[in-house]
């Protein structure tokens, strides 16, 4: 159980996060939307300890991890991985090591010095990328991978962790529809399979509707809706990003046109 309590970020005389409150029960898959500016990075990088908070409470199972120190926050960041928009690869290095880096805040500095990984967790490492669709990938470098698969090797690297949380930061702000659906896709799959509660900053309002349990809104730092996709109206959503009448849901879109919808219904299958 995740509570988020009255949680504040000021940067200068600007509060960039307001007074948020919500709570998380259970494995849900969460969006956080709205518009740039909105909060949600600052949000999710205090969850995280990236970023501190300047007052409030994040409680997991009851214990505040804003008040974490040291070791028992890094603790608590191996447990709530973090993806990020730009993927953060290491992107000379061959594909299996940066999955392996997921296990950086477990081992000795000399032995990831040398790379000397443990054989199981290498056999982990494979295991998860074979899950995720691009075993086959392993041996390359980062940086020769997709926009997609690069993603999908920062998941496999967050599961390296055996996190209880993921919290993705834009995940597929920076790929194409196809992509962005076989990501999106994969990181439900986690959450349903694995029974991990996944919080995702989302840029469109589709996306939102389409793969999360619940919605939450942000505006000013504020929260403005916490709710079903369902509920998501157009009203509702006119209010999270201060649109005013004319207000186009199809401008926030990442729909997949139809020449490429084949594809990624091939990829979708591919990752089943
Ligand atoms: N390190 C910082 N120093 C000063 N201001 C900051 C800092 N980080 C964020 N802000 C400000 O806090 C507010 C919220 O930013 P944040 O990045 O959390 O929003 P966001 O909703 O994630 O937007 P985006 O989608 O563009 O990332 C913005 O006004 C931003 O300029």
């Amino acid at each position: 159980m995740l509570e988020v309590r009255a949680v504040t970020r000021m940067f200068g005389a600007r509060a960039a996060v307001d007074g948020v409150s919500f709570t998380v029960d259970g494995p849900a898959f969460v969006g956080i939307i709205g518009r740039s500016g909105a909060g949600k990075s600052t949000l999710l990088r205090m969850m995280n300890r990236l970023t501190d908070a300047t007052s409030g409470r994040i409680l997991v199972n009851g214990r505040d991890v804003l008040a974490l120190r040291g070791a028992e926050a890094r603790a608590w960041q191996g447990r709530c991985a973090m993806i990020f928009q730009q993927f953060n690869l290491v992107p000379r290095m061959d594909v299996v090591s940066n999955v392996l880096h997921g296990t950086l805040n477990r081992r000795a500095t000399l032995a990831t010095l040398f790379s000397l990984w443990p054989r199981a967790d290498i056999l982990r490492a494979l295991d998860i990328l074979d899950r995720l669709g691009i075993a086959e990938q392993a041996a390359k470098r980062a940086e020769a991978l997709s926009g997609g698969q690069q993603q999908r090797v920062a998941i496999a690297r967050a599961l390296m962790q055996d996190p209880e949380v993921i919290l993705a930061d834009e995940p597929i702000a920076s790929l194409d529809p196809m992509n962005a659906q076989v990501v999106m896709d994969t990181l439900r799959r986690i959450n349903v399979e694995d029974g991990r509660m996944v919080i995702a900053n989302l840029h469109t309002l589709d996306t939102a509707r389409r793969y999360c349990d619940r919605v939450i809104g942000m505006r000013d730092g504020r929260i403005v809706f916490d709710g079903t996709p369902d509920q998501l109206s157009t009203g509702a959503a006119r209010d999270i990003y201060g649109a005013d009448a004319g207000f186009n849901e199809a401008a926030t879109s990442t729909a997949i046109p139809a020449d490429t919808a084949a594809d990624a219904a091939y990829a979708g299958r591919l990752l089943a």
